[in-house]
């Protein structure tokens, strides 16, 4: 049991009807979660309004409400606490029910559109590897030291955050690493946080159905950046357009990494291969097994965030040496055919065009590239014909079919995306809504030394349709159908 007016330290109250001296079970956004004594934060969705269920939430037991806006019903014996921003105050009540974990560790928060997993993942990997105690939010999973949960967004809601932090303190951690997405900042999943660090990678298209503009889309990324302490690090790709706005108005130490501009911490490409890229790093050569432009970025991005909280510089290059890519991040495996299977969680124009770009450079004339891809159902439809025109260009055979329709019709969803192919390009496309028979007849098409791609699913083990997540892996289909065809 916990102090409704302690719970409520630095939360900015409007009003409030009742006593805050009373004892609280726990909270909940959820009116369906409430149980016994619980305070009833009322969130205004995408969907409903949480000041709709107040009523429900005093029925199952609700003592205080919290709410940007009084109800007419006035229940004896409930609190009622008015706010103007019901996200925020959830974010600060998180905090100090679990006793401010983000304070009693370094938290660092990884941004932008592509590379958030991937940095905070081998974040956690490097730190481990250094012998450190970690935790990690990533979209894959969470990790407290060495206890995995599963992963159900990308930035979690703020009290799953702070419990997650707690759990890390308890355990002993010293470092968490966690993605910091769009929506999470939008929704106020991170405010009230104390982050010792944010890492922005870079912006591109994605998200255009819940950001009204691009502009709007940058600015919420911004925001995270301009909400930095001043004892807080911001490091920023400023080889990104938006890499240097990010920076603009922080008060936090400012930092930057590039390949192509003057840096604080910068790279030169000196090998790229399937196996691994050979970087300059400052001014140390070290070889990763991360493969593609857009990782060594990634591995700036580790290795400056690594040596600002304090690791030695070429210790950290040994440390990334040693790392393994992230799950369906660039994971690939040669048959024993000869085929190379590549699984790539590429959700995003940009992201796709880059890893076919990085196959195109790796591979040779004579070996075919096979692309399968889909656009998720309920997600920015606008990212659909780009997609599709990416694939088809950079492709020898670009196969578009499903990933995630969720509520959409599949096959509407593939009209959008056929739209972006160019006629030229006809051709070399196929529409096949199954996914497992699109990689099947990749599977068929290619030969000994060719590619496969399998794009925007990655580490998923699911396919949604029609909210039921039916069980698909990507990789597990692939492997099953290469070896059937005993290529
Ligand atoms: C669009 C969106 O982001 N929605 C998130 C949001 O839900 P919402 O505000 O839309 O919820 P709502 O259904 O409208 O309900 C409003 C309020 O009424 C409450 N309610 C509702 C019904 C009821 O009976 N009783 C009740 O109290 C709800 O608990 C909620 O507090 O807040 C919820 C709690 O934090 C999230 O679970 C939910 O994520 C949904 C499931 C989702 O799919 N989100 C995706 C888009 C997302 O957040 N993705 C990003 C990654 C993006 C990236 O790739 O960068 C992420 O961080 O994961
Ligand atoms: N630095 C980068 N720049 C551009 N593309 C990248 C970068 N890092 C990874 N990618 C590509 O983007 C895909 C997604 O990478 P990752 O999962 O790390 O991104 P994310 O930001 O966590 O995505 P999400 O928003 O879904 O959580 C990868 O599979 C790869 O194709
Ligand atoms: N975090 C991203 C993941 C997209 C992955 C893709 N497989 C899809 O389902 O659209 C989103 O929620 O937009
Ligand atoms: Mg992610």
């Amino acid at each position: 049991m916990k102090v409704l007016k302690d719970i409520l330290y630095k939360t900015a109250i409007e009003s409030v009807k009742g006593s805050t001296d009373i004892a609280i079970h726990k909270i909940e956004f959820d009116s369906r979660k409430v149980e016994a004594n619980d305070v009833f934060v009322a969130i205004r969705g995408s969907l409903s309004n949480g000041h709709d269920y107040i009523e429900k939430a005093i029925q199952l037991g609700a003592k205080a409400i919290v709410c940007d806006t009084l109800p007419v019903n006035i229940v004896n014996g409930v609190t009622y606490i008015q706010v103007k921003d019901t996200n925020t105050a959830l974010a600060f009540m998180a905090a100090n029910y679990f006793g401010d974990p983000s304070a009693k560790l370094k938290l660092v928060g990884v941004t932008g559109t592509n590379g958030k997993t991937t940095i905070a993942s081998l974040l956690f990997q490097l730190f481990q590897k250094a012998d450190f105690k970690v935790g990690l939010l990533s979209t894959v999973k969470i990790v407290v030291d060495e206890t995995e949960y599963p992963a159900t967004h990308t930035t979690p809601d703020s009290l799953s955050i702070n419990h997650y932090l707690n759990e890390m303190v308890e355990a002993g951690v010293t470092h968490c690493f966690m993605e910091v997405s769009s929506h999470g900042i939008h929704q106020k999943r991170t405010e009230a946080l104390h982050f010792t660090g944010g890492v922005f990678t870079n912006l591109s298209h994605d998200h255009l159905d819940y950001h009204a503009t691009f502009a709007e889309y940058r600015d919420v990324k911004k925001s995270f950046f301009d909400s930095l302490p001043k004892t807080a690090f911001a490091l920023s790709n400023i080889d990104d357009k938006n890499g240097t706005v990010m920076l603009q108005n922080t008060t936090a130490k400012k930092l930057t990494y590039a390949l192509k501009s003057y840096a604080d911490y910068r790279a030169q490409i000196l090998e790229s291969q399937l196996s691994g890229l050979l970087l300059k790093v400052n001014d140390n050569e070290v070889w990763v097994k991360l493969i593609g432009t857009f990782n060594a970025y990634n591995v700036l991005a580790i290795y400056g965030t690594a040596v600002e909280l304090g690791l030695d510089g070429l210790e950290t290059l040994r440390l990334l040496s040693d790392l393994e890519s992230v799950s369906g991040r660039f994971q690939y495996i040669v048959s024993e055919g000869g085929i190379t299977a590549v699984v790539d969680y590429a959700h995003t124009p940009d992201a796709l065009e880059n890893v076919l770009k990085t196959i195109n450079d790796i591979r040779t004339k004579n070996e075919q590239l096979i692309t399968v891809v889909g656009c998720g159902g309920n997600r920015d439809k606008t990212k659909r014909p780009i997609m599709a025109k990416i694939a088809s260009d950079l492709s020898d055979k670009a196969i578009l079919t499903s990933d995630n329709p969720r509520n959409e019709d599949p096959e509407a969803i593939l009209d959008e995306m056929e739209q972006g192919v160019e006629p030229q390009n006809y051709k070399k496309m196929l529409r096949i809504t199954d996914r497992k028979q699109a990689i099947k007849t990749a599977c068929q098409l290619a030969e000994a030394k060719d590619i496969i791609l399998i794009a925007g699913k990655g580490h998923e083990t699911y396919q949604e349709i029609n909210g039921v997540r039916h069980h698909f892996d990507d990789m597990e289909t692939v492997k099953e159908i290469l070896e059937k065809l005993n290529k």
